[in-house]
């Protein structure tokens, strides 16, 4: 028999929805997208990112400070697992009944609670930059910012967020055991939220005040799951130069040399596309053969199956 196809998923924002309802309904559709790469014959492992959820948490846990002065703030990685479990639990729920839904009842879901190990010189932490929870006006910013000594910053056009630091991630701490549940068939979704981030001291692992890029996370997965594809679900079909120009070119397939190139000049955009790309080309650089795609998550089984998306490989 045929070696079944590895993929790591990494799961944008639509993916999810901004609130619990919209979740609820947001899981379903992507449910779908991912039970039929299995159907395709796909072995899949499933990363998420955490954005509007971490931000949301992180504002109900500082409400609750503040109801109540004994309760300590809540730090941003404490904030960062309870997003992963949150989304964990609904993603592992909509993917276990779809499973069901297609008479596939050998395939056990399950949630890795994942800690990330980052570098505490990683220059990011002087520099926050991953955009977290809602989009608000600018009057709504300023206030947030002066209340709670926030850093606001203006994204891509649609709204003002809060900014916090954005390490790269050095090691994924529970890999060993992420293995074993790929490699006895579980369909195993970890690293959610980038993974929550942890530097070394000794023993022990210490909370670090940020939020990982989960497209950064599922590449460092990817890598060493030693899958054979890091497929990037996002808000558009294909990855374009001239991005947003009368000139706009959708592209099919790139180099990881015709990527490097592309980035210098300043196609894709920091904070949204940017990484995505920059993640696509570490993995599709690591070993030959591996590819990277991004693409629609409703189009997930066209593009693993060659008819959309941007796929980017080392030729
Ligand atoms: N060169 C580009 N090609 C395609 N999309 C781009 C490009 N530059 C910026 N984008 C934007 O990047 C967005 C995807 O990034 P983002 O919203 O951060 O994704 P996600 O939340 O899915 O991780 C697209 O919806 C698009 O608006
Ligand atoms: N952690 C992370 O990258 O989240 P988003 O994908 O929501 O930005």
């Amino acid at each position: 028999m045929a070696k079944k196809k590895r993929i790591v998923i990494a799961l944008g924002g639509n993916a999810l929805g901004n609130t619990l309802p919209e979740q609820m309904a947001a899981v379903k559709i992507t449910a779908r997208a991912i039970v039929d790469l299995i159907e395709e014959g796909c072995e899949v492992v499933v990363a998420h990112g955490n954005g509007p959820q971490v931000g949301m948490v992180n504002n109900a846990m500082l409400a609750l400070t503040h109801e109540d002065p004994q309760q300590p703030n809540t730090p941003l990685s404490v904030c960062v697992a309870m997003s992963q479990a949150y989304i964990g639990y609904d993603l592992q729920n909509a993917l276990r009944e779809e499973l069901l839904n297609r008479n596939i009842d050998n395939i056990p879901v399950a949630t890795m609670i994942t800690q990330v190990r980052v570098d505490e010189d990683d220059p990011a932490f002087e520099n926050p930059s991953k955009p977290i929870g809602r989009f608000l006006s600018k009057e709504q910013a300023d206030s947030m910012a002066e209340k709670y000594d926030y850093i606001m910053k203006e994204d891509s056009g649609r709204g003002y967020r809060r900014v916090v630091a954005s390490p790269r991630p050095q090691e994924i701490i529970e890999i060993g055991t992420i293995r074993t549940m790929v490699e006895s068939g579980d369909l195993v979704i970890a690293c959610g939220g980038g993974g929550i981030p942890v530097t070394r001291q000794g023993n022990h692992l210490k909370g670090a005040s940020a939020v990982i890029d989960k497209d950064f996370a599922s590449s460092l997965l990817a890598r060493e799951l030693d899958a054979d594809f890091l497929i990037i679900l996002t808000a558009v079909e294909k990855v374009a130069v001239n991005f947003g120009k009368p000139e706009v070119k959708w592209l099919d397939h790139i180099t990881v040399d015709e990527a490097k190139q592309y980035m210098t000049e300043g196609h894709f955009a920091p904070g949204s596309m940017l990484p995505k790309v920059q993640a696509a080309v570490e993995f599709a650089e690591s070993k030959p053969g591996r590819q990277a795609l991004i693409t629609l998550l409703e189009k997930a089984k066209d593009g693993i199956q060659g008819t959309t998306g941007t796929r980017i490989s080392q030729a």
